[in-house]
């Protein structure tokens, strides 16, 4: 029964129809929370699969949820659809060429991500039908990974309760499990109000809410030298009161993002960021409010399902690229600089080879240097034993959220890593569903990593999921 070459022939079958599907998210950009287009089309796909479906998972428009099967244990697959702002760009061309002037575009692949679940979710239903096995699939379609931490919301709401196992991955310069943990990350808001006047007929009646955000980031900066090495803390400036600089600025905002280790660590620097905010009203006689956006953990690593996956993906094998997919990784490759390209090798261990795509899988001992950001797949892995892949979608050391990563989108090589990925996550969904053992170890593994520390939703109970926070 448990014969992955019938599950990857299973996905071979069905796999045009997702590639269409990522082809066509790829064309329709939204950011976070407004991706309607995007999850209408995940929706569409359900419905024809026959999957039974959640719409609105956790009162958010965009959140999808579809289920197929009776009894056994629950495999979830997790997908995105949203892109980022500013990234337009063209496809198959190595050149920076927009398509629209400030438009945006998939620049971190979650066309493929959202698609690649949901094939493995569809080909592991078709297993389910055919093979006659309890157990119940399912896919999440799940909104605003860049910042709005749906899935902390939709696991706040209860959405992954009865899940057994959570399955995701991500596009990629490698092919590998990906057990690197991420950054728990808090994003914030600081609103700061003055008082308006004439800057040079009565500057000491004005009171400047610029001045104070000045200073906020200032003293941000001091603190830089004062915490974790591995912390982050960045800011962008929403709003700067006007362009009149004759017009003492009454109102000013600057959103941050705080990110550390764990959660405790974070929430220390969020404090000392809010103290510092505290501190910039004080010096220039203005108020500031604090307003948190969204909220992350840290990914939570699970070895047995780790372990699993990497049976599976050597047993599988790296997407096989022909020459016509490494003459474009090539040319795109030549857009990028040395460093770009030694940083990802050194991120896994590796000195720097010539290979345009990567053809081998990265040991899961591997001696990491990983550099790594923040994602709501942490969430999910406190609640519920989650494991994520990494496939080469991109040439090995294209940046993400690049117009690189927007370029080679709808290629045959991002197909091509993407169905390997799709079979990946099937074959370890298949894997799950008959051998109870798996189960049963990752989620005393679960256990064994939050026994002392039990999972806290890092989103204050007040906050709701930001849908207006692609507004400016
Ligand atoms: N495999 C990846 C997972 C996440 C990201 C990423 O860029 N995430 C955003 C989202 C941040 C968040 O969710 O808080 C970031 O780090 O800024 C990139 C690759």
């Amino acid at each position: 029964m448990d014969n992955r070459s019938d599950i990857w022939r299973g996905v071979d079958t069905i796999k045009a129809r997702f590639i269409d599907l990522s082809d066509r998210v790829w064309g329709m950009p939204e950011v976070c929370y407004t991706e309607a287009r995007s999850a209408a089309e995940h929706l569409a796909e359900l419905r024809h699969q026959g999957f039974r479906i959640t719409e609105q998972v956790a009162g958010i428009p965009t959140a999808v949820m579809g289920e197929w099967g009776e009894g056994g244990p629950v495999i979830a697959f997790m997908g995105e659809y949203d892109a980022l702002p500013g990234l337009s760009q063209e496809a198959g061309v190595a050149e920076h060429r927009p398509i629209e002037a400030g438009g945006h575009g998939h620049g971190c692949g979650h066309n493929l991500l959202g698609s690649a679940a949901l094939l493995a979710a569809t080909a592991v239903k078709d297993w389910l039908g055919e093979n006659k096995v309890p157990g119940r699939v399912r896919y999440y379609g799940c909104p605003a990974e860049e910042g709005g931490a749906a899935k902390a919301f939709m696991v706040r709401s209860g959405a992954f309760e009865d899940a057994d196992i959570a399955i995701t991955w991500h596009p990629h310069s490698f092919w590998e499990v990906a057990v690197t943990p991420s950054l728990a990350n808090t994003r914030a808001d600081f609103i700061f109000t003055g008082r308006t006047s004439h800057a040079a007929a009565s500057p000491h009646l004005g009171r400047s809410a610029l001045d104070a955000v000045e200073l906020m980031n200032v003293g941000v900066n001091y603190m830089r030298e004062h915490m974790p090495s591995d912390a982050r803390v960045h800011y962008a400036l929403l709003d700067t009161g006007g362009i009149a600089p004759n017009v003492v600025q009454a109102h000013a905002r600057v959103r941050y993002s705080i990110r550390a280790r764990d959660l405790p660590g974070m929430n220390e620097l969020v404090e000392r960021v809010s103290k510092i905010a505290q501190g910039a009203a004080l010096m220039t006689e203005t108020k500031v409010e604090m307003k948190i956006i969204s909220a992350v953990s840290n990914i939570l690593p699970n070895t047995p399902l780790e372990q699993a996956l990497h049976r599976v993906m050597e047993e599988l094998g790296p997407p096989h690229f022909d020459e016509a997919d490494k003459s474009f990784a090539r040319q795109i490759r030549a857009t990028l600089s040395d460093k770009d390209i030694s940083s990802v090798y050194y991120a896994i261990g590796m000195e720097p080879t010539d290979r345009p795509l990567a053809d081998f899988l990265v040991p899961l001992d591997a001696k990491r240097n990983p550099l790594v950001g923040s994602t709501d797949v942490g969430d999910v892995s406190w609640v519920v034993p989650t494991v994520q892949v990494h496939a080469p979608t991109v040439a090995i050391g294209t940046p993400f959220h690049t117009w690189q990563v927007v370029a080679q989108g709808k290629s045959a090589h991002a197909h091509k890593a993407m169905v390997q990925a799709a079979k990946a996550m099937a074959g370890l969904g298949i894997k799950a569903l008959t051998d109870s053992e798996l189960i049963k170890a990752a989620k005393a593994d679960l256990q064994k990593r939050t026994a002392k520390t039990p999972y806290v939703c890092p989103l204050p109970d007040h906050v709701a999921p930001p849908l207006d926070m692609s507004v400016a």
